[in-house]
């Protein structure tokens, strides 16, 4: 299996090295040449096996030689064992043919755990095996820097920096970036919002000398690993619900691409997805992309799903590459024309296989609070703030199949929001006791290349 860039320009590599590379060096994203087929019986097979199972059965196809399979098994069971649900990825009924997937039973409460946890066993194999130390930097709008923390931290050969945008994240996510103590987590407070965060980290990729000198890798979705191991639980969902035998629609609350993309890819594998239905908040630019065929930028608004609150959406790049026929040439004019230019015109051919692979919606924050406490009092579900974004969009695209609603974060990550849709202050669990009692450690820096590179060498140099 080999990984070529969305621009076209960059080599191809094998698995291992498009997860340790990151954002390939012409700017594009790395996606598997050809994405592997599974048949209905082996789909049908999966039903109800373990969570380790299926994601082993799942991902083996996209690694090529990188692990052997026991490698591979023990490194997923390691990942998964820290999960507080036997199940890992739970699904529950909210109504006659609506169901929600709980992602957040992982170690920081949020999906992100799910590909977190097993790149960090990825990496941590590969890295034991060549001897190198590298200095991954992550952009977050709240969970993909905790969880990276989380599946980093005390590493001796990995130095960790996480920017995120100063007062834009939940207290809880802040305390989780600032409050471990360990020497190779580094935790920066940017000025601006996470599309500063998100384009700054892809400048220092795109600036090969300090990209070379720091050894930089990168564990937000621009990394195919994190994509691939999001895959998995639409199968498990999916066969759960009687797929191969019947479609099974997702709701996803969306802002970087990368969960809604995995859908894409497990629908592409075989799997008996009917739609795929990207839910916004207010940053609406998908939605807005799919009604209008006009991708283009706005301010980015805060709300109260912040980690939604992103209108640069990486992962795009790579649904575009498949909607404009995997040509490259043309995705690095779409990108050269969004940075320059904060938008373009989708063409018809692409809007039409993107219409055809994708509904949409968007939720209000008046229509999110009240999705939080109207599913609260039907159901006895506390939704974050993300996941009732879902729900909400999920209700107005309901069709014949079963739908299932991604609830992404735990109601405890944003505390305030729900509390004030529902009166209940939802509490961390007891293994995150002492979250607010811990001192925080923490770096403001300006939005600037230069003082955000000078930050980063001074913090690994130890
Ligand atoms: C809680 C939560 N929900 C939804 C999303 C959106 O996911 P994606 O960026 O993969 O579209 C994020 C951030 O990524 C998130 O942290
Ligand atoms: N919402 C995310 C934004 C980054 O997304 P990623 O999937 O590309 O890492 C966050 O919580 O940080």
């Amino acid at each position: 299996m080999r990984y070529v860039s969305t621009r076209g320009q960059a080599p191809s590599l094998s698995f291992e090295e498009a997860m340790l590379t990151g954002l390939a060096r012409d700017g594009g994203l790395y996606v598997p040449e050809t994405v592997p087929m599974f048949d209905r019986g082996q789909i049908a097979a999966m039903a109800g096996l373990p969570y380790g199972e299926v994601a082993f059965r799942v991902m083996r196809p996209f690694i090529g030689e990188a692990f052997t399979d026991d490698e591979f098994r023990e490194l997923i069971a390691k990942a998964y064992a820290g999960f507080a649900h036997p199940a890992r990825a739970p699904l529950k009924q909210l109504g006659p043919n609506h169901h929600l997937m709980e992602l957040f039973h992982g170690p920081t409460l949020a999906f992100k755990d799910f590909a977190m946890q097993l790149i960090g066993q990825l990496f941590q194999a590969s890295l034991e095996r060549s001897g190198e130390r590298i200095t991954i930097v992550g952009a977050t709008s709240g969970d993909t820097g905790s969880a990276a923390i989380e599946a980093f931290r005390g590493l001796a050969n990995v130095d960790v920096v996480i920017l995120y945008p100063h007062e834009r994240i939940s207290e809880v996510q802040r305390r989780q970036m600032t409050t471990p103590s360990e020497s190779n987590v580094h935790t920066l407070a940017v000025t601006g919002d996470f599309d500063d965060c998100q384009a700054a980290l892809k400048d220092m990729f795109n600036d090969f000398a300090f990209r070379d000198e720091v050894r930089l890798a990168g564990v937000n979705s621009i990394n195919w690993g994190r994509v691939l191991a999001q895959v998995v639980y639409y199968f498990t969902a999916a066969t759960s619900l009687g797929a191969p035998h019947r479609e099974v629609d997702f709701a996803v609350p969306t802002g970087n691409f990368g969960d809604i993309y995995a859908g894409d890819i497990a629908r592409r594998m075989g799997l008996s997805i009917g739609r795929l239905v990207i839910a916004t908040n207010r940053n609406d630019i998908l939605h807005r992309t799919l009604q209008s065929g006009e991708h283009r930028k706005s301010g980015v608004t805060p709300t109260i799903s912040p980690s939604m609150d992103i209108q640069v959406s990486s992962n795009f790049e790579r649904a575009l590459w498949d909607a404009y026929g995997r040509d490259g040439a043309a995705v690095a004019q779409l990108m050269d024309e969004l940075k320059r230019d904060g938008g373009f015109a989708v063409s018809q051919g692409a809007i039409g296989r993107l219409r055809d692979g994708f509904a949409s919606g968007r939720a209000s924050e008046d229509e999110t609070r009240e999705t939080i406490r109207r599913i609260h009092a039907e159901t006895g579900e506390l939704l974050c703030p993300h996941s009732a974004v879902g729900v909400h969009v999920a209700e107005g695209n309901m069709g014949e199949n079963p739908m299932v609603t991604l609830a992404t974060a735990h109601p405890a990550k944003f505390p305030d929001a729900v509390e004030a849709a529902t009166t209940i202050r939802p509490p961390l669990p007891t293994r995150m006791a002492g979250l607010y009692d811990r001192p925080e450690r923490v770096t403001r820096v300006d939005n600037d290349l230069a003082a955000l590179q000078s930050v980063i060498r001074e913090k690994i140099a130890r």
